[in-house]
């Protein structure tokens, strides 16, 4: 892996302390780390050195997945940090920045390979880019990379605006723009299912499956963060993302190379399919909902519109479940369903493949149930794959599924930041999301943006503890299909 430098704005916030830190430590015990690195954190507190890798050695102790008392190697890790004070709004602080970063560079005989990672608040994005550019950060000879948190935009026009000012700066190739889910081991999973298995590749079409399912579902509520979520909903803060990307790594067929461009041009080409929701067709196609007080793993809890800093009357949505097609030769007729939401009965990320059960008919005039093969991809709490396969019992000479089952603890798995950033720093943009896929995942939901603005779609109520409201449900059985649960 290249030399580099690795420059945090936000190196004193949240995400930096949860997420980034320790998962530069567990890729640093992985070998996972160039062997000439420098990290330079930046925030506006003023803080020396030796406060800054203070800070980062006590997250570490709180968020790292493997305990630094494991290891003796705590001291070399933090030799690599320094912390430079700075006010991103203000220019001058950023040529203070670059003589840090090249006194670093010829101290350690680092080339002039840059990676700006932007954990800051969406509003920074702007000045940080250009400050970036006028500073002459972004210029020498080595390469230049940008990673970039989420929210990418509030909609499609602000998605697109806050693109072109990174590109005022940075080329796509240079964008890596953060979507946690696209790091989790299972979802890195579903791109060479269909390579290693060849049986699933030629069953992955609309001949042999009858319907997807996706769920993501939460037990938490809205936590301390009423005043965004408040403005964002289900649908901006897990659907547009996380969730059509989900869809995406699920639906696209595998190129003939497994490369960022062509995984990108597979997924770009699923949303190009993904049949337009029209505003008037929201309401039979999405199901809006927010949670009321109920009962999460046997402890009552206060519904929505209770929860601090909410008002009585927000209307924000907390569930959201939609019916999608895919109009290409593949998915033609098959449709997808996904649905996530706040305070849900459990925690849980996963994709269902229905297939089609040709024998349904043969069985039910024998008054026999057959269940559906299902294919199931557990991507949290525990990784696993399962497939349900029918059976007949010779005791009791019924049809029975039986379940063959894989599943892996996800104590000893990396972390999905730890995956995301070892791509970033070896150049490999893969699993972050492209423009293009940003773009058209915004158009898509855009129509259901504004039916629930314009409030045409109904808010249903769902009990906290429950898996949605019932119109969820409706939603399915209209096609003849029900979610499966676990
Ligand atoms: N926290 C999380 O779990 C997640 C966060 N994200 C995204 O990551 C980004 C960062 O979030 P998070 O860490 O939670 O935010 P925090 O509010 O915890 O941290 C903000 C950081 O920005 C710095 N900052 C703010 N204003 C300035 C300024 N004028 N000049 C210099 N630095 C400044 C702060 O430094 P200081 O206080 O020292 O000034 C601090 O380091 C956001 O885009 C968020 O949406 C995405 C997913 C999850
Ligand atoms: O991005 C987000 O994701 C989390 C859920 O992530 P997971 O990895 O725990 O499934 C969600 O709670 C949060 O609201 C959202 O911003």
């Amino acid at each position: 892996m290249d030399p580099m430098t690795f420059v945090l704005f936000g190196a004193t916030g949240d995400l930096a302390k949860r997420k980034i830190f320790p998962s530069l430590y567990n890729l640093f015990l992985d070998g996972k780390l160039p062997s000439s690195f420098s990290v330079i954190g930046l925030g506006r507190r003023e803080w020396s050195d030796y406060t800054f890798q203070t800070h980062i050695e006590q997250s570490l102790k709180t968020f790292s997945r493997r305990l630094p008392n494991e290891t003796f190697r705590m001291e070399e890790f933090l030799r690599v940090f320094r912390y430079c004070s700075l006010d991103i709004t203000e220019y001058e602080g950023y040529q203070k920045l670059l003589e840090t970063i090249q006194r670093r560079e010829k101290q350690l005989g680092i080339p002039e390979n840059r990676m700006f990672y932007l954990s800051v608040a969406p509003e920074f994005v702007d000045v940080i880019i250009s400050n970036i550019k006028e500073s002459g950060l972004k210029s020498g000879s080595g390469w230049k990379r940008l990673i970039i948190e989420k929210p990418f935009g509030h909609d499609l026009k602000s998605a697109q605006d806050l693109n072109e000012k990174l590109n005022r700066a940075f080329a796509e190739e240079e964008i890596y723009r953060i979507d946690h889910y696209l790091g989790k081991p299972m979802v890195q999973n579903l791109e060479v299912l269909g390579l290693v298995n060849p049986m699933i590749q030629a069953f992955w079409n609309n001949q042999y499956i009858a319907n997807v399912q996706i769920t993501a579902s939460e037990t938490v509520g809205v936590e301390e963060r009423a005043d965004y979520y408040d403005q964002v909903g289900a649908i901006r803060d897990m659907f547009q993302n996380h969730l059509l990307q989900l869809l995406m790594m699920t639906a696209m067929q595998l190129p003939e190379q497994i490369n960022a461009k062509e995984i990108g041009n597979e997924k770009r080409r699923i949303m190009e399919f993904l049949r337009p929701l029209r505003k008037e067709n929201v309401v039979t196609n999405v199901i809006r909902g927010q949670y009321i007080s109920g009962k999460v793993q046997g402890k009552p809890v206060v519904g929505y519109t209770q929860e601090p800093g909410i008002k009585d009357s927000s209307m924000n949505d907390t569930f959201i479940a939609a019916r999608l097609w895919i109009d290409d030769p593949f998915w033609n007729g098959v449709p997808f369903y996904i649905r996530t939401g706040k305070r849900m009965k459990e925690k849980l990320t996963r994709i269902v493949i229905e297939f089609k059960n040709p024998l349904k008919d043969l069985y039910t005039s024998q008054n026999k149930v057959t269940s559906p093969n299902l294919l199931v991809i557990q991507i949290n709490p525990n990784e696993g794959i399962s497939l349900q396969l029918n059976i007949k019992n010779p005791l009791t000479n019924q049809i029975e599924p039986v379940n063959i089952d894989f599943s892996a603890s996800s104590k000893h798995v990396p972390e999905a930041y730890e995956l995301l950033l070892f791509d970033a720093l070896r150049g490999d943009s893969t699993f972050f999301a492209h423009w293009k896929e940003v773009e058209l995942s915004w158009e898509w939901v855009q129509p259901i943006l504004q039916a629930f603005e314009e409030n045409i779609t109904p808010l249903y109520a769902y009990h906290s503890g429950s898996m949605g409201p019932d119109a969820s449900d409706q939603l399915l059985q209209e096609d003849g299909f029900k979610w499966w649960e676990s």
